[in-house]
């Protein structure tokens, strides 16, 4: 079975290096003249599955949005995700789950187990209960062909305190989580299944990304205030293995398709220019 790594890596190499998210506010849905219910969440959803998913790498539905409608609103996210898969985009459920690890293996099942109906290519997982409490996913992911990212930096101001505490042995939580990530990654090729969640936001923190060898996503560009220009900062020479990923800045174009496909095009062009001297 090929590995998320590899279809990461081929996804970005035939469509370019770029997530979009599928962030439906509040404020999106009245943009776009939506009313603010599962009627517009769906609306809103096939829309960007429409406009994107036969062209962007990766898109990254945020769970939030969709489960603040209870059951019907996870149906919709259900639908998004299979139309999203049948138009050939990767999908990466940014959830952000973590547990204790007989917990884990519950998320685990329900995101990356084939047979579930919330199957995905690659979610969002915090470490915070310990990289370690995290294996059932690693282990389902590995299993199926899928991927986990895992918080390490993240773009939002507060999490420096906790992410750049110092440990006992020097580190700082987000270098024992980057470590431990790239440890599974070690001996992958072309890239490894494993990925870190790196602010495009903090600018240069000093941390060691070397070794990771798998996708590092960088959220926080557009609407968060950073730019692609400022993803040579924050990642150094591990430029080739950023992700960018922006969701209101290409989902304020809308609800026009086309428009979205220019916004898309845009940031795709901008983030192709700042990775290129890599
Ligand atoms: O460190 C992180 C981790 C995740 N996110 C998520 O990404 C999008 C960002 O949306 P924008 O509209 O581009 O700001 C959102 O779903 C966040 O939950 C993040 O921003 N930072």
């Amino acid at each position: 079975m090929e590995s998320f790594g590899a279809r990461l890596h081929r996804a970005v190499a035939e469509r370019g290096p770029l997530c979009v998210g599928i962030d439906p506010h509040p404020g999106l849905l009245a943009g776009w003249g939506l009313s603010d219910d599962v009627e517009g969440l769906e609306r809103f959803s096939r829309t960007v599955v429409e406009a994107l998913g036969d062209r962007v790498a990766v898109i990254k539905p945020q769970s939030a949005f969709f489960e603040r409608f209870g059951s019907r609103g996870v149906g919709v996210l259900e639908s998004t995700i299979r139309q999203l898969r049948d138009s050939g985009a990767l999908v990466l459920l940014d959830v952000k789950r973590g547990d204790i690890g007989s917990t884990v293996s519950a998320y685990a099942s329900a995101y990356l187990d084939p047979s579930s109906p919330l199957y995905v290519d690659a979610v969002t997982a915090s470490p915070y209960l310990g990289v370690g409490s995290l294996a059932p996913m690693f282990e389902l992911a590995a299993a199926h062909g899928g991927g986990v990212f895992v918080l390490a930096l993240t773009s939002n101001p507060e999490g420096a305190a906790v992410q750049r505490a110092v440990g006992a042995d020097g580190r700082t939580v987000a270098q024992t989580v980057i470590d431990e990530i790239s440890q599974l990654n070690r001996g992958a090729d072309p890239l490894g299944s494993f990925g870190l969640v790196v602010g495009a936001t903090i600018g240069d923190t000093g941390h060691d990304l070397s070794a990771v060898h798998g996708p590092l996503l960088a959220p926080g560009l557009g609407a968060q205030g950073a730019t692609a220009a400022d993803l040579r900062a924050v990642f150094g020479s591990s430029l080739p293995s950023v992700l960018p990923s922006y969701s209101r800045e290409v989902l304020s174009a809308g609800p026009d398709v086309a428009a979205l496909r220019a916004a898309a095009e845009r940031v795709l062009g901008d983030c192709r220019a700042a990775l290129a001297g890599s």
